[in-house]
């Protein structure tokens, strides 16, 4: 697993990123570039700049088909905290992304184990995901895999924790009773399927989490350290989500990571090739 501690530039890196694997994959027509993508608070500055890579003409979205980490049940995709609006809203509308190559679970569907396998199936008919993108929740659930999640599960609906409610209640004016109680998630294995994942942890209330992700052992109750078993795991943190790693392992992702968190410097070379 790389961990690349970053002075507060977590989005920014993981656009860099993003934007690198998209030239690198020169996508067409027939062989699509598929990512996963996360909402959330965490992401919105990676967003931000890969619109502005796409403004600059560095990357297009032609090519690329996307599928989305969650959806809240019971929610239209114009109810403004749906996470059909907050993709639309902070990226989709932004970028040229073809309408047909967007897919995200819809929280309407009547069947929901139809909609799940739909999209399961989806996601294997177009070869799989290159690049998964996520974020993770203080109590460690990647997409909304809440703690007990399997981590061989696959896409399915979940029952939220009363710690996820609380925290996502900040969307909802507060309201813990308007935050759904329900969603439609892609499961651990799903996620791990991906030929690469790279996970965003900020801030000081995930630091347990980002223990538990790099430190602590594999275990379905905090269902990001998962990430431990492939074979290409990336962990973008901040400096405080590292609150609680040992001095030395804090020290040692510093080290050998150093070229590589010039985050100028990256966005420079970007702009070169
Ligand atoms: N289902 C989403 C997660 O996929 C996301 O990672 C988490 C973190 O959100 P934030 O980035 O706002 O802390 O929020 C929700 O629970």
């Amino acid at each position: 697993m790389r961990v690349i501690i970053t002075d507060n530039c977590i989005g920014h890196w993981a656009a860099v990123y993003v934007a690198e694997k998209l030239i690198e994959a020169k996508p067409t027509k027939e062989k699509p570039f598929v990512l996963g993508l996360p909402t959330g608070s965490t992401p919105l500055p990676m967003y931000r700049k890969l619109i502005e890579f796409y403004k600059a003409g560095i990357i297009s979205f032609e090519n690329v088909i996307t599928f989305n980490m969650d959806e809240y049940v019971g929610l239209e995709p114009t109810h403004e905290q749906s996470y059909h609006y907050f993709m639309y809203e902070n990226f989709f509308n932004h970028i040229d992304i073809k309408r047909e190559n967007i897919n995200i679970l819809d929280g309407m569907a009547s069947d929901y184990r139809a909609e799940c396998k739909r999209f399961e199936d989806k996601i294997k008919k177009v070869g799989g995901i290159d690049l998964f993108l996520g974020g993770i929740g203080p109590d460690g659930h990647i997409a909304f895999n809440e703690p007990g999640s399997s981590l061989s599960s696959r896409t399915r609906d979940k029952e939220l924790t009363t710690d996820t409610i609380l925290a996502n209640s900040r969307f909802f004016g507060g309201d813990t009773e308007k935050v759904p109680k329900l969603a439609l998630t892609v499961g651990v294995g799903t996620i791990l399927d991906a030929k690469e994942v790279l996970i965003m942890v900020n801030g000081h209330h995930k630091a347990r989490a980002m223990y538990h992700a790099v430190e602590g052992g594999v275990n379905h109750m905090w269902t990001v350290s998962a990430l431990q078993l492939h074979p290409k795991g990336i962990i973008v943190s901040d400096e405080e989500a590292c609150g609680e790693l040992k001095v030395s392992t804090y020290r040692y992702f510093k080290d050998i990571e150093a070229p590589n968190l010039d985050i100028k410097k990256l966005e420079e070379d970007l702009y070169r090739r």
